[in-house]
């Protein structure tokens, strides 16, 4: 039966944390929104899991509907057993300018009876480090790193206690480096301190070391809140944490698909398209003939597996920043919309045309594609780089079930030449 239940504000995000997990002794299930929780204790996959990711979509959704799908998450995990919770965001922080961050904290914290938790970004082994509540990315403030372009959530601000306070009715606090590598005795009294009895805290952290400490001095707190990184501390019950075996075998058809329009993505986009048969989407098309542009899509994805199976072809979104549209013609709908469309559209047509494994990047466009996929259940496989696992996928379709290979992968993880190299994990 699940102990730790995590709410996850996107799909890539809840699957960074699995992996983390795994490597921590929890056997793990990510479930996508709160469906597979109503077969019960009939639901083997849950019922044998130590942990539970509930994979949302609500990090630029609007406040309420946030709101109210984690509250829904909550429950359900309480229901199923679980006793502590995990609150996951991105390492960047990224929210919409009204964020949804603070207003999920709060409707978490009060939902359990709750004044005060921890806010803990850092995730130094993807470059993200927190010091006098700034947030850094590989060394440069967040607002000074590409995450300023961010199609959906530009992050132009870097002081997390700036950007919290409008999002929260708690008051916001900091606890700083020193306080940290006090050691965890000494971080849990300042955290038990009455004058923050009732806040959000931000704790400073820059090493896996004091993720550890801020792990330790948390563990009676009901609810934490942080990316991945904060789990580095947590130990599982099952040091061999069982791996879900793959659903397709080498030589079995794959396929690239990339919304995201992040700086590493980029680069493995100009990496990949040097050494796999690829196809950018055409917003213009999509517009004028959404149907017969994906049709072609998937046509071309097919001739690829037949002329090379070792190649997965790419169907990419973003080459360069230059390719992002900023306004809509009068009436139409957004780029952002038509690209995730199209790549769930491509998703479901490759499925029925024998896709077994899919690399996806982007967390809102993983968001779409599993979704378009009805997946329900994600059982955490190979791993593939920090933040990034090959998982098991059982979905429903077109009326008709599958079990694929899923790889979410978020915009800024993962090396270069991730698209090429994250099958032979699968091998
Ligand atoms: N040409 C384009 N013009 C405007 N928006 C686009 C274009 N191409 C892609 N997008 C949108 O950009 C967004 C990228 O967000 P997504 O979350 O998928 O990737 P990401 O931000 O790099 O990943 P993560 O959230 O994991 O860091 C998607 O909504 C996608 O549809
Ligand atoms: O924490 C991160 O950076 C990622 O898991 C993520 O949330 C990207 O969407």
């Amino acid at each position: 039966m699940p102990t730790l239940g995590a709410i996850a504000d996107d799909f890539t995000g809840a699957t960074d944390l699995a992996t983390m997990l795994v490597a921590r002794g929890y056997r793990t299930v990510v479930t996508v929104g709160t469906d597979a929780f109503a077969d019960g204790t009939g639901n083997r996959t849950l019922r044998d899991a130590d942990a539970v990711v509930v994979a949302l979509k609500s990090r630029t959704a609007p406040v309420e509907e946030a709101v109210g799908a984690s509250l829904t998450a909550l429950r359900a995990l309480r229901e199923a057993g679980c006793a502590r919770y995990y609150f996951k965001y991105c390492s960047t922080f990224d929210s919409t300018p009204r964020g949804n961050i603070g207003p999920v904290a709060d409707a978490l914290l009060a939902e359990l009876d709750e004044h005060r938790t921890v806010v803990v970004p850092s995730f130094p082994a993807t470059g993200r480090t927190v010091d006098q509540g700034l947030l850094y990315v590989h060394g440069e403030l967040l607002q000074d790193s590409p995450m300023r372009h961010h199609p959906l959530t530009p992050m132009r601000d870097s002081d997390l206690r700036r950007l919290l306070a409008p999002q929260t009715g708690h008051p916001v606090r900091l606890i700083g480096l020193d306080t940290v590598r006090a050691g965890s005795d000494a971080l849990r009294a300042a955290l038990d301190a009455p004058d923050l009895a009732d806040a959000l805290v931000v704790v400073d952290a820059v090493s896996d070391q004091d993720l550890e400490t801020v792990c330790a001095a948390t563990a009676h707190l009901a609810l934490v809140t942080g990316a991945a990184g904060l789990a580095l501390g947590l130990t599982g019950p099952h040091a061999e944490a069982a791996r879900a075996t793959p659903a397709s075998g080498p030589g079995d058809p794959g396929v690239v698909l990339s919304g995201s329009a992040s700086s590493a993505t980029r680069a493995q986009v100009a990496h990949a398209r040097t050494r796999l048969p690829h196809r950018k989407l055409d917003v213009a098309a999509l517009r004028t003939d959404f149907s017969g542009t994906v049709a072609g899509l998937v046509a071309f994805a097919r001739r690829a597996w037949d002329d090379d199976p070792a190649k997965p072809p790419l169907i990419y979104a973003v080459g360069d920043l230059g390719d992002l549209e900023q306004t809509a013609p009068d009436g139409a709908p957004a780029a952002s919309e038509l690209v995730e469309r199209a790549l769930a559209a491509c998703a479901t047509g490759l499925v029925a045309a024998g896709a077994r494994r899919l690399l996806v990047a982007g967390g809102e466009t993983s968001g779409a594609v599993v979704t378009a996929l009805g997946v329900r259940t994600l059982s955490i496989g190979a791993p593939i780089a920090p933040g990034v696992t090959w998982a098991r996928a059982e979905g429903r379709a077109d009326g008709r079930d599958h079990t694929v290979d899923l790889a979410l992968k978020s915009g800024n993880f993962g090396d270069t030449a991730i698209f090429t190299e994250a099958w032979s994990a699968l091998a």
